[in-house]
């Protein structure tokens, strides 16, 4: 385990680890055996495990707390008939207790028709969120204030048996106080240093960067499409690629990705990163004034911490919900949607959102919303903030359990407990 609790949350994200607390690590204090386990919201079988050890058992839940909240009414939409979504589903209005009507297509694509095996796991997902302790969300109350309250209501086919907190968003704790970087606090690989040099060189909030989270690979025509379209709204990116499945990796080249001289023409103002970006220092540094993401929950609630605004391009599972919060609700962002039954997006439409949300009319409130949620969403983060002291109290309450001393500097509390 590490030694600080914020960075175990942030290896949950990957959403395949499982810590346990109290374990007897190396360093700590701590009494020998395991007392509890906290998991990823959809790792159904931890909770089997937990049971079977007499564990308590904590979830973090990486998603938003809107998500989180249809996951828990998973029974009510089906027996109501909207899940499992078929393709064909003509528009419907759903709502959920206490929460604003939302339309099925933004339901999350998860429970779109998908065969019963599928659909029992998902089940299996919801009761087993329902039974965990206390539920940790990666979202700030502030934010989602409305659906976090409906979720403590205990009455309806969403009652979870303990707590729902909100504890994100999990930054490094390099990020938390929103000051410019030291250098040696930046460099990190070569790449890194380079492409931060680049953000070095261009004027304040000019930088458009575009990245899809760990899963989502364009294909070329639609790698294409999108670098036409960045060509031609004169706007200055910086862009993460990754070779394509349907690519030969022996031949592959980033440049063979991209359109034939583009590289060439755009060498002033585009920087590619191929496969991975430092998307933190990326986003934290003032040169960025714009975020292309697909809207995974990570990349929003990040994007949206460091005041960023969005251009929303969600692809598939939870995503397009994820987009509403930004779009609809926080309008921090603009959306980028291809025409219904189009294949892929098309050049003219990414030019046309880029350029609204960098030089717009529309990009001036987005903006400012943005700045705002930024100043929400920090201030949760420092002492006396909702994020901070839910975590806090959870911390506590989980190591009262284990009954063993545990210091965290992030969180500055000493919890000191006899077996
Ligand atoms: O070059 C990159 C690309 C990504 N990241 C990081 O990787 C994470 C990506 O997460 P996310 O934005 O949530 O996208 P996915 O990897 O696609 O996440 C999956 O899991 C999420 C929940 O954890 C869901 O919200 C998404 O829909 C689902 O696609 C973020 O922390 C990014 O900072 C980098 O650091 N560098």
């Amino acid at each position: 385990m590490k030694d600080d609790f914020v960075q175990l949350l942030l290896e949950l994200q990957g959403g395949v680890a499982v810590a346990a607390t109290a374990a007897g690590t190396q360093g700590h204090d701590f009494a020998a055996a395991p007392s509890s386990v906290v998991s990823d919201g959809f790792l159904n079988w931890v909770r089997d495990v937990a049971t079977t050890f007499h564990l308590t058992h904590y979830v973090f839940f990486p998603c938003s707390a809107s998500t989180l909240s249809v996951m828990l009414h998973l029974p009510l939409l089906i027996s109501q008939g909207h899940v499992p979504l078929a393709p064909s589903a003509e528009p419907q209005l759903i709502t959920l207790p206490r929460l604003p009507p939302f339309w099925n297509k933004d339901l999350p694509e998860f429970l779109h028709a998908r065969n019963e095996v599928s659909l029992e796991r998902l089940k299996d997902c919801s009761s087993k969120l329902k039974e965990a302790a206390t539920i940790l969300i990666n979202t700030t109350y502030e934010i989602e204030a409305n659906v976090i309250d409906a979720l403590h209501f205990k009455d309806g086919f969403c009652q979870t048996k303990r707590r729902v907190l909100t504890v994100g968003p999990v930054l490094p704790d390099e990020f938390l106080d929103d000051l410019p970087l030291s250098h040696s606090q930046t460099e990190k690989q070569e790449q890194d240093i380079e492409c931060l040099r680049w953000l070095n060189s261009k004027t304040a909030r000019s930088v458009l960067y575009l990245s899809f989270g760990s899963i989502y690979i364009p294909c070329i025509e639609e790698i294409h499409e999108l670098a036409l379209g960045l060509e031609a709204s004169f706007c200055a990116f910086i862009w993460v690629l990754r070779r394509p499945p349907s690519t030969s990796s022996s031949s592959f080249s980033i440049s063979n990705l991209l359109p034939e001289g583009f590289q060439s023409r755009l060498k002033d103002r585009c920087f590619i990163v191929s496969p991975w970006a430092p998307q933190l220092l990326i986003l934290s540094h003032p040169s960025v004034g714009g975020f292309l993401t697909h809207c995974g929950w990570n990349s929003t609630i990040e994007g949206i911490s460091f005041g960023v605004p969005l251009i929303a391009y969600p692809q598939f599972a939870e995503q397009q919900s994820n987009c509403r919060i930004v779009v609809d609700q926080l309008k921090v962002g603009l959306e980028l949607r291809k025409h219904d039954n189009a294949p892929i997006i098309l050049r003219k439409q990414v030019e046309r959102v880029v350029k609204l949300l960098m030089e717009g009319e529309e990009g001036i409130e987005v903006k400012k919303n943005a700045a705002q949620a930024k100043d929400i969403i920090r201030r949760s983060l420092k002492k006396g903030g909702s994020s901070y002291e839910n975590l806090e109290a959870f911390v506590c309450e989980c190591f009262q359990h284990s009954g063993c001393k545990f210091q965290n500097k992030f969180l500055d509390v000493t919890v000191e407990y006899n077996s």
